[in-house]
C-alpha cells in the first residue's frame, strides 16, 4: 500500500493486528467480492443511497465558458454528499468482519453524519468522535448524527478539531479492535485505508465514464474536483487515471492567503498539495502543512470540509508524478462561485465544491471542451455561514432579489 514514497503504515505496534485484519478483509471482500460483498454494497447504494447520481449538462455555465460543462451530482446522494459511498462500504465491511461497533471521526460533520446514517441503516451502534470546537460550530450536523442514533463524543485535546478527532478515534480503535471497526473519513491513514476509501468512492468515476460516453460519445477533456482529504477527488479521478488525455485538476482551499505565519504555526489555507512538505500524519507518509521545525501547522478554510493540514498520500503521489494538477482558489473566489452557480444553474453547491467552480471561473481556458465538475455535496449546510460571510466581505455577487 505505497504510492511512491508516500503511504505506508506508520502506526504503533498495538494497531498492527487490527490493520492486518482489515487489509485481509478489504482484499477478500472488496477486491475479490467474496460472499457477494460488492453486489450487496451496490444494492444498498442504489436502494438506500439513490445511485446512480445524474451527470447533468450545465447549460448556463457551458455558455459562459464556451465549453460542454457537465456536473456529476453527488449532492443528490442520500445525505447530500459523496460521503455515503465510503461510509456504507466500510460499515457493511465491518458487518462482514463480524464487528459489533462502529467508530468514526469528523470535523465539519459530513463524514460523521454519513457514518451515522449508514450505521442506522445497517443496524450497527455508532460512536462519532468530534472536536469540541467543531461541535460548537456544526450544531445541525451534531443533531443529525444523534437523530440517526449515533453517540457524539467530544474530543477536548489540542485545538479540538479534525486532527485531534482522528488521533482520538485511532486510540479507541487500538483498545477495542476485537469488536470495533474504525470508519475513516477520507483517503488518509495507514494502508489499507487510502486504497479502500478510494475504491469505495471510485463508483463516482465509473458512473461518470459511462454517462459521458452515452451523452457525448466521448471521454472528457478535464475533470475538476475540490480536494480536502481527497476522497471525492480520487473517487472522480481513479477511473480516468490511465487515460492520459483526460486532465485531472484538484482544487484546494487557498484560504485567505498562501503566506504562512511561522511564529504562530498557522497556515491561513489548506493548500497542502501546493505548499506542503513531506511528513507523517495519522499513520501515513504524505504531504503536510508544517513549519520549518516540522511542526504540523493549523490549516484554515472558509469551508470546514477542506480544513485539514494533511492530504491523501495517493493524491500527493499523483501530483508529484504530474498526473494530477494541484491548484487552489481563495475563500472569496469560492464564496462568489457559491452564489454564481446557485443563481445560474439552480444548484446550491457545498462550499467545498464551490472551490472547484471558482477555479473554472478564473481559468475558463484551462479546461477542455468537455469538462466535468464533481459536485461533491450540496450547500444547505453552508447557508448561514455564506450569508454572514457575504455581508462581511465586499464580494462580486449579483444582489440577492
Ligand atoms: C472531509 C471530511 C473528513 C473526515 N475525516 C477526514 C480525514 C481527513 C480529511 C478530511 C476528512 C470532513 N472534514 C468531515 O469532517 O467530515
Amino acid at each position: 500500500g505505497r504510492f511512491g514514497g508516500y503511504g505506508g503504515q506508520y502506526v504503533p505496534e498495538a494497531l498492527m493486528p487490527a490493520i492486518e485484519e482489515l487489509r485481509d478483509a478489504y482484499e477478500r471482500y472488496v477486491l475479490e467480492n467474496e460472499d457477494g460483498f460488492m453486489d450487496e454494497l451496490r444494492a444498498h447504494l442504489a436502494d438506500f443511497g439513490g445511485r446512480p447520481t445524474p451527470l447533468q449538462r450545465a447549460d448556463q455555465l457551458s455558455e459562459r465558458y464556451d465549453a460542454e460543462v457537465y456536473l456529476k451530482r453527488e449532492d443528490l446522494l442520500h445525505g447530500g454528499a459523496h460521503k455515503l459511498n465510503n461510509a456504507l462500504g466500510q460499515v457493511l465491511l465491518a458487518k462482514y468482519m463480524g464487528k459489533e461497533r462502529i467508530i468514526a471521526e469528523t470535523g465539519a460533520g459530513q463524514h460523521g453524519t454519513a457514518t451515522a446514517m449508514a450505521a442506522a441503516h445497517l443496524d450497527m451502534p455508532a460512536e462519532i468522535f468530534m472536536g469540541e470546537t467543531d461541535i460548537a460550530r456544526q450544531r445541525p450536523n451534531v443533531f443529525r448524527m444523534e437523530l440517526n442514533g449515533a453517540t457524539v463524543t467530544p474530543v477536548t485535546t489540542g485545538r479540538g478539531t479534525l486532527k485531534e478527532a482522528i488521533s482520538e478515534t485511532m486510540r479507541d480503535w487500538a483498545e477495542n479492535v476485537e469488536d470495533t471497526h474504525y470508519v475513516i473519513g477520507s483517503i488518509v491513514g495507514p494502508d489499507p485505508f487510502p486504497r479502500m476509501v478510494r475504491d469505495f468512492q471510485s463508483v463516482i468515476g465509473d458512473e461518470t465514464h459511462e454517462q459521458i460516453l452515452a451523452k457525448t460519445g466521448d471521454t472528457p477533456d478535464s475533470i475538476v474536483a475540490c480536494a480536502g482529504g481527497g476522497s471525492n477527488t480520487m473517487g472522480a479521478f481513479h477511473e480516468f487515471r490511465d487515460k492520459e488525455d483526460v486532465d485531472l485538476i484538484a482544487v484546494e482551499a487557498g484560504g485567505s492567503s498562501l503566506e504562512v505565519d511561522e511564529e504562530a504555526g498557522v497556515a491561513p489555507n489548506s493548500a497542502t498539495l501546493s505548499t506542503g512538505e513531506e511528513g507523517v500524519l495519522h499513520g501515513a507518509r504524505t504531504k503536510l502543512l508544517q513549519d520549518e521545525d516540522g511542526q504540523i501547522m493549523e490549516s484554515h478554510s472558509v469551508s470546514a470540509g477542506l480544513d485539514y493540514s494533511g492530504v491523501g498520500p495517493e493524491l500527493a503521489y499523483l501530483v508529484d508524478e504530474g498526473r494530477v494538477e494541484a491548484v487552489n482558489v481563495d475563500d472569496e473566489t469560492a464564496l462568489e462561485a457559491f452564489h454564481r452557480v446557485s443563481r445560474l444553474e439552480g444548484v446550491i453547491p457545498a462550499l467545498e465544491t464551490a472551490h472547484a467552480f471558482g477555479y473554472l471561473e478564473e481559468n475558463p481556458d484551462a479546461v477542455g471542451d468537455i469538462t466535468i465538475v464533481n459536485v461533491s455535496g450540496r450547500g444547505d449546510k453552508d447557508l448561514e455561514s455564506v450569508v454572514a460571510e457575504t455581508e462581511e466581505r465586499d464580494l462580486d455577487v449579483e444582489p440577492a432579489s
